[in-house]
């Protein structure tokens, strides 16, 4: 796999969010730091993960930014995405493996070291860690594992651990000393009034 960028940015496509505005103000800022997931509602139709996707690999695609799709394998296959992520309530591993290929980026939510192993055996290339810390962007998550439960599972596996969950750019240095190699956001870039700005400073916070 060729090297991961560090700063996952996650669509936010909920009421008032405006996601393509906010990679349009990223890309130029973070590039090659930079990794794209497509992430919509689950009520969202097929065709619209699929319209999100194009154009998210439109605009991607000059700065030669991946872009991977969240859940709906068949849409990151259709596009031409980079790969997927999937979790609990998703394909299982070896399956969203076999599906994308060997090529592909594959991402999986783990949170403990036993499923963090069991999913790098499966064939993850990287592993989205959390929720780290407290967040309202996704409902019925279990508690927050924080700096420590991100240590335990950066210290079992070998792949990329990309923390996930209230990150903002002032968690990122104790994220990083846990071991996470990065971080996936959706608020701190979609709820930012300056998204650019938002993205110079996680950018800064992952590589100083
Ligand atoms: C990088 C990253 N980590 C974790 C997740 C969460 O995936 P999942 O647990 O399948 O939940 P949904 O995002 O599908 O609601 C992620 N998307 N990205
Ligand atoms: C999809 C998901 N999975 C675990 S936390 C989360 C949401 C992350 O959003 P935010 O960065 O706004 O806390
Ligand atoms: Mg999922």
């Amino acid at each position: 796999m060729p090297s991961l960028g560090r700063l996952h940015l996650i669509t936010d496509t909920r009421p008032g969010r405006d996601p393509l505005a906010v990679l349009r103000a990223a890309l130029p800022v973070a590039r090659t730091e930079l990794v794209v997931q497509v992430r919509v509602d689950d009520d969202a139709t097929d065709r619209q993960a699929y319209d999100l996707a194009r154009r998210v690999l439109a605009l991607c695609a000059p700065y030669g930014v991946p872009c991977l799709v969240n859940d709906r394998l068949h849409v990151a296959l259709a596009v031409g995405a980079a790969g997927g992520h999937v979790g609990a309530d998703d394909l299982p591993v070896g399956a969203a493996r076999r599906v994308l290929g060997a090529a592909a980026v594959l991402g999986a939510t783990a949170r403990e070291p036993v499923a963090a192993t069991e999913a790098v055996a499966a064939g993850a290339s990287y592993l989205g860690v959390g929720p780290c810390h407290a967040t309202t962007t996704k409902v019925g998550l279990p508690a927050p594992i924080g700096p420590d439960g991100v240590r335990a599972v950066a210290e079992a596996v070998a792949v990329p651990v990309i923390a996930i969950g209230g990150v903002t750019a002032a968690s990122v240095p104790a994220l990083r000393a846990a071991g996470a190699y990065g971080v996936a956001v959706v608020g701190a870039l979609s709820g930012s009034t300056d998204p650019a700005r938002a993205t110079a400073e996680l950018v800064g916070a992952l590589t100083c």
